[in-house]
C-alpha cells in the first residue's frame, strides 16, 4: 500500500515540549483521524506536514518528496483546512476565491461553483458575517477546488453542530470513494472518527502511540472488570491503567488475547472505547510517571 506521508524518526522540540522520535505513514486513499489530549502534539504535527514547522531531526516525506527540494510541487498537490479561520474577514468567497486561484495550476472553477452549489454558499456575504459550520465549508470549497490529492484539516469538526459535524464527515466519506484523495483530519471529538476513520493514529504528549484500524483497536484493546482479589503486582502489569474501588476494579489492556489466556472467564471484558484509551493512557503515564 502506497504512503502519501513518511515521518522518519522525527524529533522536534519546544521550550517545554518535545516530540520524539516519531516515525509514522499515512496510507494513501484512506481517512486517518489523529486523536490525542489538549496539547498531545497534533497541530505540531500538521503544521511539519504543511512544512509550517521543520522537524530539528529526522525526516519528512510528502508522497516521496522533500520538502526542501519539492515544497511547490508538495503544496500543489495538498488541500489545507486549518481550524482558526484563515480568510481575512473583510472578504467575501468570491473574493477570497479570485486572490487564491492563481496560486493553483490545476485551479477547477466547475469544482468550485460545484461545492458553492452543493454547500449552499453565498458567494458576496464577507467571511466574518458567516456561521462557523458556513465558514469551515467555504474553507472546504477552496480546499477541494484545485484536485488536492490530500487534505489535511486541523480540527475541521470543532465548534460545530452535530448535522454540520456529520454532514461534513459525510463529505469526507465521498471524497476518498475513487481512492485517490487521502483525508488525514485531527480531532478531539472521538466518536466522529467511529463513522468514518479507517486509520486512528493515537498521539500522547509528544509520542506516536500506534496508527491502527477501528478493527485492530478493537481486537487489541478491552476494559476488564473484575474482583481486587486478582490483582497482584504480576497480574498488575498486564494492563496500561486500573482503577480500583472497594467492589473491584475496571482497567484497559492493549493485549486483550493475553488477558483472556490469564484470567479466563473470572474477568469481564467490555469493548474500549477511543475515549476509554485516551482516558486510560493518560492515567496510566500519571501513576507510572
Ligand atoms: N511555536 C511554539 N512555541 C512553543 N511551544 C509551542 C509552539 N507550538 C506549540 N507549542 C507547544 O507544544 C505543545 C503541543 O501543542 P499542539 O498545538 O501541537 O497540541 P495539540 O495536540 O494540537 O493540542 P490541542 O488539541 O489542545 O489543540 C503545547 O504544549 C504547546 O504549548
Amino acid at each position: 500500500m502506497e504512503n502519501v506521508i513518511e515521518f522518519n524518526h522525527v524529533h522536534k522540540s519546544f521550550r517545554n515540549f518535545q516530540l520524539t522520535d516519531l516515525s509514522l505513514t499515512v496510507k494513501k486513499g484512506f481517512i486517518s483521524g489523529f486523536i490525542g489530549g489538549n496539547g498531545a502534539g497534533k497541530s505540531t504535527i500538521i503544521k511539519l506536514m504543511m512544512n509550517l514547522l521543520q522537524p530539528d531531526s529526522g525526516s519528512i516525506s510528502m508522497f516521496g518528496l522533500n520538502y526542501s527540494e519539492h515544497e511547490k510541487e508538495i503544496k500543489q498537490r495538498i488541500g489545507f483546512v486549518y481550524d482558526e479561520n484563515v480568510f481575512y474577514e473583510q472578504l467575501t468567497l468570491a473574493e477570497m476565491k479570485r486572490m487564491i486561484k492563481p496560486a493553483y495550476r490545476n485551479w477547477d472553477d466547475d469544482v468550485f461553483q460545484h461545492y458553492v452549489q452543493t454547500f449552499e454558499l453565498p458567494l458576496h456575504q464577507k467571511f466574518k458575517t458567516l456561521s462557523k459550520g458556513m465558514s469551515m465549508k467555504a474553507s472546504l470549497a477552496i480546499a477541494l477546488s484545485h484536485h488536492a490529492e490530500l487534505i489535511i484539516m486541523d480540527e475541521p469538526t470543532s465548534g460545530l453542530d452535530p448535522m454540520i459535524r456529520r454532514e461534513l464527515l459525510d463529505i469526507l466519506r465521498q471524497l476518498i470513494q475513487n481512492g485517490e484523495v487521502t483525508i488525514i483530519f485531527s480531532t478531539h471529538i472521538t466518536t466522529d472518527l467511529d463513522h468514518i476513520a479507517d486509520y486512528i493514529t493515537f498521539i500522547h504528549q509528544g509520542e506516536h502511540m500506534f496508527t491502527k484500524t477501528l478493527y485492530q483497536i478493537e481486537e487489541d484493546y478491552a476494559i476488564v472488570k473484575g474482583g481486587l482479589e486478582l490483582l497482584d503486582r504480576e497480574t498488575e502489569q498486564e494492563f496500561v491503567a486500573i482503577r480500583k474501588s472497594k467492589h473491584g476494579f475496571e482497567a484497559l489492556t492493549a493485549n486483550k488475547s493475553r488477558v483472556e489466556q490469564i484470567f479466563g472467564d473470572m474477568v469481564l471484558l467490555e469493548r474500549a472505547s477511543l475515549e476509554d484509551i485516551m482516558f486510560y493512557t493518560k492515567k496510566g503515564g500519571e501513576q507510572y510517571a
